[in-house]
């Protein structure tokens, strides 16, 4: 006898939708049904919470705001606001990418998580708690930042104190005049530690590996647009050369903080592992005036604090997990060896963008929102190529039943 769950999913409606089924309705979901409407095509968006953007609505700190110029981080066809700032706020993005919801028509369907999809007898059924979906086309927009990853660190369910991911993390206000380990020194990392700073908190921050760490500006352009002008003459190590020659004469060497370089240079390390370098928005001198301390790797975490491999041992009052996100692809897309095991596209950028029978990916470039604008526009193309197709056999076959009829 089947279980009561496996009764009601016999009874699970099935819908058919006319058009693909994107699955996120972050930056790229809404990218991809923007760039489909433009073609009149319609689309379904499924998101599994109740919001667009909910990365950057309910997952992200207060003080954040965007590190790259906004001219980096646009979706196709509508630009920011001319009012915007250079760098907006994440209220600012988030009210940009209500407009540009809003501009398109694009409702998504709310509390829809998909927990499976799979290409059978010719179409993808796409699930969700409580629906089958089922269409020709299926868009992976679910992003690479989609879960926390939280380190197994010997001792840290033991720890007597608060431990958040900063997925979690909101204000340094939480925290005021604590003493918190930060985990991790990826971007997250430093702002969190910058933003604990300017609450009178003490961070302490894990560095355990090699990072790039770049000002966010050279001479008041940002170092990251020119770089992308410099790459479209120079080959990349150049590009990093120069990036890294001038990093060194704005912010120093730092190596002496405890910030040791990787041997790659930052944006090709950037294009071969997705390892964003860190834009520094203020951190390096919080760093330099010894009020975010560097920390050497945790041994293991104690009941009140960490012991470190170099042999410190602190007490800490908090504990925040900068220790970044992860794809959830492999938990719902089944039968498809597209994505690797850690639910990243097989095939590197360019052309990661789209798989076999009517699988499409947006987002997963390891190059930002500007990656998203590019898969976004060629999956919509494509997808515009099928439906003129798929239009004229409709008009054959109906006017075929005609003459039948
Ligand atoms: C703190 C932070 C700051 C960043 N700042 C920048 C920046 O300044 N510039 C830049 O270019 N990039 C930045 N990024 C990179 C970021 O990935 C992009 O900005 C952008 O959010 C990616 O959009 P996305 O739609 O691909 O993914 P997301 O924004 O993560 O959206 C994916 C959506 O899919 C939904 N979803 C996930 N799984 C399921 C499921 N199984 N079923 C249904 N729905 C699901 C999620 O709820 C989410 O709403 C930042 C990332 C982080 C974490
Ligand atoms: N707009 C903005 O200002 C911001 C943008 N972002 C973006 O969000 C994305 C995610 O960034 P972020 O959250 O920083 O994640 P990242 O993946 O960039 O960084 C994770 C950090 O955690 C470290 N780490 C992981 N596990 C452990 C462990 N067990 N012990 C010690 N350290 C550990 C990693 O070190 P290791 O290298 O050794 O693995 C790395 O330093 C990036 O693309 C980033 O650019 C994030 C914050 C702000
Ligand atoms: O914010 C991010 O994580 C991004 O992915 C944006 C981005 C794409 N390529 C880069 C190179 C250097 C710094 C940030 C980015």
């Amino acid at each position: 006898m089947g279980s009561c769950k496996e009764e009601e999913r016999k009874q699970q409606k099935s819908v058919w939708v006319h058009g693909p089924i994107i699955v996120g309705a972050g930056p790229s979901g809404l990218a991809v049904a923007a760039c489909l409407k433009q073609s009149q095509i319609p689309s379904l968006v499924l998101e599994r919470s109740d919001c667009i953007a909910s990365l950057w609505q309910q997952r992200t700190y207060d003080r954040l705001k965007l590190h790259l110029p906004k001219q980096f981080c646009q979706l196709p066809l509508l630009d920011y606001p001319k009012h915007f700032p250079k760098y907006p706020t994440k209220h600012q993005f988030i009210s940009y990418m209500e407009s540009y919801a809003k501009h398109f028509c694009i409702e998504p369907k709310f509390k829809q998580l998909v927990e499976k999809a799979e290409f059978v007898n010719g179409i993808w059924r796409v699930k969700s708690q409580d629906c089958e979906y089922i269409s020709k086309w299926l868009v992976v927009a679910t992003g690479e930042n989609a879960e926390p990853v939280i380190p197994q660190i010997q001792g840290l369910d033991r720890f007597n104190g608060n431990v958040v991911h900063t997925s979690g993390y909101k204000s340094g206000y939480e925290f005021r005049k604590q003493k918190v380990l930060v985990v991790g020194c990826g971007n997250s990392g430093m702002e969190v530690s910058l933003d604990l700073c300017r609450h009178n908190a003490s961070p302490h921050m894990v560095v355990r590996n090699s990072v790039h760490v770049l000002p966010r500006e050279i001479f008041g352009c940002s170092t990251f647009g020119i770089a992308m002008a410099l790459h479209k003459w120079l080959p990349l190590r150049l590009v990093d050369k120069f990036i890294l020659l001038m990093s060194n004469l704005i912010l120093g060497s730092t190596e002496n903080l405890g910030l040791r370089r990787p041997e790659t240079g930052p944006i090709e390390l950037k294009n071969i592992t997705g390892k964003t370098p860190v834009l520094d928005g203020g951190a390096l001198n919080q760093i330099k005036s010894g009020n975010i301390k560097v920390m050497e790797e945790v041994k293991e975490i104690t009941r009140n604090g960490a012991k470190f491999m170099d042999g410190q041992e602190k007490e800490f009052d908090s504990i925040v997990l900068a220790t970044g996100y992860k794809s959830n692809v492999p938990f719902w897309l089944k039968g498809s060896d597209f994505f690797t095991e850690q639910g990243m596209p097989r095939r590197p950028f360019p052309n990661g963008w789209k798989g076999e029978n009517g699988l499409y990916t947006v987002g997963f470039t390891r190059r930002g929102l500007l990656g998203t604008a590019s898969d976004a526009i060629k999956i919509a193309n494509d997808i515009a190529d099928q439906w003129k197709i798929n239009k004229e056999w409709d008009n054959i076959c109906s006017s075929y039943v005609i003459l039948q009829i």
